[in-house]
């Protein structure tokens, strides 16, 4: 299979503009003039032309499609009391950047052998009958339980993932729909990274923390929680979790990720206060291990146990 999208500057707006609804609204589908590339009027997509604040008005169709502004500090934006504090303090300004610096997206056949995942195949027997087992093998990983002390909040990131958007895409073309919007590819995540070096869990733990949210935690505080799979079966890997605390007298860098290698990372602090509310949002793309890691510092809050 070869499905190849290019985003227009202008699809790339709607796909904004669907953000704001998504989050708000809930992740149901992006049917006709929800996404311009879907319909009938989607097609001039190309050629459609932004009259006036909040109104999209296709050329070719004449169609006017009421468009909701997108508005940075708002509470779709920020839903459940959500809260940027990334260095840069640019409210949704991370995101909207990404996505237009998203150009075409191509999901084909792996051209080579990658560092990150292989498949395999594993043949094996069960009552003396040979059977086969088809997974992918990748590295285990770790992340990190952070709490921020200031704001009584879980650190949560925001980042677009390839795979995730590519999924919700492959699920639309099976429902006969076009690409869906680039916003359905931002997820919500702990602090993560592979294990791909040979250093402690701990040391990679320490180092992901600075990379991606900017704290400086020592290694000998991390505690481990403990460790799962997360894959059982496609991969068996094993996640590491971790948990540290911090507050903003650790803090080192801006977070962000490594720009070289693709990361555009937003740090999101959630309040415990709203964590039941966006646990049940099933319009939010989420990480088990995020889900997990938010239930086990609640418990641990709740038991006065950290
Ligand atoms: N599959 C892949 N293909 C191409 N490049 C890749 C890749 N995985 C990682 N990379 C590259 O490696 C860089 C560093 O990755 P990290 O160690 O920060 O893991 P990440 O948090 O992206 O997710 C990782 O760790 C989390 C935590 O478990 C997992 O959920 C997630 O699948 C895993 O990629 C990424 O920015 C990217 O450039």
């Amino acid at each position: 299979m070869h499905t190849s999208l290019v985003p227009t500057k202008e699809s790339t707006g709607a796909a904004s503009v669907r953000w704001t609804s998504l989050i708000g609204g809930g992740l149901n589908g992006w049917g006709c003039c929800e996404i311009y590339t879907n319909c009938c009027c989607c097609t001039s997509v190309g050629v459609s032309l932004l009259i006036a604040r909040g109104v999209r008005l296709s050329r070719r169709s004449g169609r006017a499609m009421v468009m909701p502004q997108l508005s940075h500090d708002n509470e779709q934006f920020y839903p459940h009391g959500l809260k940027s504090i990334s260095k840069e303090h640019n409210p949704g300004g991370i995101m909207e950047k990404t996505l237009q610096r998203l150009g075409q997206i191509d999901i084909i056949p792996p051209p080579g052998p990658s560092r990150f995942v292989s498949p395999q195949t594993v043949m094996y027997h069960l009552d003396g009958k040979q059977r086969r087992w088809d997974m992918v093998k990748a590295h285990s990983s770790v992340g990190i339980v952070l709490y921020h002390a200031e704001e009584d909040a879980l650190l949560v990131v925001r980042q677009f993932r390839p795979a995730v958007y590519a999924s919700r895409w492959m699920e639309a073309q099976a429902e006969g729909k076009g690409p869906p919007p680039l916003s359905v590819g931002f997820t919500y995540e702990l602090t993560a990274g592979i294990v791909d070096k040979s250093k402690s869990l701990a040391e990679i733990a320490k180092e992901e923390v600075l990379e991606e949210v900017g704290y400086d935690v020592k290694v000998e505080d991390m505690r481990p929680v403990t460790v799962y799979v997360s894959s059982t079966g496609i991969s068996g890997s094993k996640h590491h979790m971790f948990y540290a605390a911090v507050s903003e007298s650790m803090r080192s860098n801006g977070g962000g990720g490594v720009q070289d290698s693709g990361e555009a990372i937003e740090v999101l602090a959630l309040p415990l206060a709203h964590a039941d509310a966006f646990e049940r949002d099933e319009s939010i793309p989420k990480s088990a291990g995020l889900l997990f890691g938010l239930m086990w510092l609640r418990n641990q809050k709740r038991a006065d146990t950290l």
